[in-house]
């Protein structure tokens, strides 16, 4: 009889724990929101994930958050499943939540999850707090820009072997070369990565090669199915073994074993640096600020160099193969892109830290891409305890503990508010006086530490390939942005190219 009561007592605990997390939660933090006039919308149980799923279904991805911001503006709440969220495009509000009141606030339980699936917890991008400090503390020398500098010969020995795969005998009549840029991008961004972080002789030998390239993309497409599946956020259900998350298990271990045999031959003196001065890998071994008691274990070590690969992999990749769609769909643009990349080879020269200063157009045409075709569009942030922020229209903003943050950072770059016409392609009005508005890398403690590297990966990329080549978009085709962290064309993008 005490068993049935028990047995029952917990059922009715486990339906109320349920119901509280579900519906009570949600529905008090949206309640909230309604009472202090801030606009809303509370759809009980999913919230918005449907209307999420059906613009992404019909291919208009970021139809959703535009249209919701054009009805509510540039602050307001829905949920999506069970996780009531705030979603801001209000860059001072912005500033409010990355910046300055960034102890309030983590990575979100979403953010977490999808990173958390292949990396772990113990990385840069998830630990929080001091955890985080001392994180930053020793990796923030290794992206200074004289490191990153003394990668270029790397980057651009890198780049010259990858695109001698598109280097065919022309008398075979075999161009134009008809490829999908997003797969080819993503592809070299992985070879420049990788290459940087472990040193190019490590990358030859072919198990290591097959295991890192295959265990994340392996992963990577898992992910993106758990997230469209929308599994990735259910509690404990994404903990199951189910659903690809033991390939993905598989994959982490497998990189983790050949990562931690990298570290103990480079330690032995085994493997050195391909580059002038030091690899990623070499710079991880060396960190120890000011202190040698903060030195990270080699656990730690693979962690974040598996880190580095991950977030500077796909990021970098959909900059590139955005780039390239800019360019080709604004033939101005690419032309002038074009004789400015002419000019600085025209006597030979070679990529260096000089010859890359002149390539200002090509900067611009890099930023404005960032602007139009944001990679990472969207962060999240979950608050730790009740806080109030304070909009750039005055009004205060009472957020509860637990409360996502969905920050829009797409539509701030689209929004003629902050943006002199921003739906045209204009890549001078960043050679002339602005007063625009964006943070594609972010903002605050937590802004892309890879940020200098990228954009001198995406100007060494972008300045080789035109100068070797010549591209056309495959007409016809379906081009649609698609989202799962970044926003590569969700159906590919082919183009013809030709050898100039
Ligand atoms: C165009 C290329 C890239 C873009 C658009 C980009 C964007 C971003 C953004 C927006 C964040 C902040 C995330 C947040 O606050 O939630 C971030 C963080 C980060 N990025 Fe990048 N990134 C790029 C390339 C790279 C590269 C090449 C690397 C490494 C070599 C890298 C490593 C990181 C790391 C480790 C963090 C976490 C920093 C922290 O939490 O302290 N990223 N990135």
């Amino acid at each position: 009889m005490w068993l049935i009561i028990i047995l029952y007592t917990l059922f009715l605990y486990v339906i109320y724990r349920l119901i509280k997390f579900w519906i009570i939660n949600p529905w008090r933090v949206q309640q909230d929101f309604f009472n202090q006039g801030i606009p809303g919308r509370y759809t009980p149980i999913v919230g918005d994930v449907l209307r999420h799923r059906r613009a992404y279904l019909a291919d208009r991805p970021f139809s959703y958050v535009e249209e919701t911001s054009a009805e509510f503006g540039d602050y307001y709440h829905t949920s999506f499943g069970p996780f009531p969220c705030l979603n801001i495009s209000d860059p001072v509000l912005i500033e409010s939540i990355l910046k300055t009141n960034t102890r309030f606030y983590h990575k979100s339980e979403l953010a977490r999850a999808i990173a958390a699936t292949v990396l772990g917890y113990e990385n840069i991008v998830l630990v929080e707090d001091e955890n985080h400090t001392r994180h930053r503390r020793l990796l923030n020398p290794i992206f200074q820009q004289q490191n990153v500098n003394s990668m270029i010969p790397l980057m651009v020995d890198l780049t010259s072997s990858f695109l001698t795969k598109w280097q065919i005998d022309t008398n075979e009549k075999t161009y134009p070369l008809i490829l999908d840029v997003s797969k080819e991008m993503s592809n070299l961004a992985l070879d420049i990565i990788t290459g940087c972080v472990f040193g190019v002789e490590a990358m030859k030998d072919i198990h290591i090669h097959e295991t890192i390239y295959q265990s994340i993309k392996i992963a990577s497409d898992e992910i993106e199915k758990r997230i469209h599946n929308m599994i990735i956020i259910i509690p404990i259900l994404n903990q199951l073994p189910i659903l690809g998350k033991r390939r993905i298990d598989k994959c982490r271990q497998d990189i983790k074993n050949i990562v931690l045999q990298m570290i103990n031959q480079r330690k032995q003196g085994l493997t050195k640096a391909t580059c002038k001065g030091h690899d990623l890998l070499d710079l991880l071994l060396t960190a120890h600020g000011d202190n040698k008691d903060q030195e990270f274990t080699d656990n730690e070590i693979s962690d974040e160099a598996l880190t580095f690969v991950l977030a500077g992999h796909e990021t970098t990749a959909t900059l590139m193969t955005w780039v390239l769609y800019n360019l080709v769909t604004n033939p101005d643009v690419y032309q002038q892109c074009q004789d400015e990349v002419d000019s600085v080879f025209s006597d030979n020269e070679e990529l260096t830290t000089s010859t890359i200063s002149l390539l200002t157009y090509m900067e611009a045409v890099l930023k404005e891409t960032l602007r139009y075709h944001q990679p990472a569009p969207v962060l999240f942030r979950t608050a730790t305890t009740d806080n109030t922020i304070v909009a750039s229209d005055g009004k205060q903003i009472r957020i509860r503990k637990g409360t996502d943050i969905a920050i829009n950072l797409n539509i701030m770059n689209n929004s003629e508010k902050y943006w002199y016409e921003p739906k045209k392609f204009y890549p001078s009005r960043f050679l002339e006086r602005h007063s625009g508005v964006m943070f594609p890398f972010g903002l605050g403690p937590r802004t892309c530490i890879g940020q200098n590297f990228a954009m001198l990966e995406a100007t060494i990329i972008l300045a080789m390939v035109l100068h070797r080549f010549r591209f056309e978009l495959v007409p016809g085709q379906k081009v649609v942005l698609g989202t799962a962290g970044v926003i590569r064309p969700k159906y590919g993008l082919s183009m013809r190219i030709w050898p100039r």
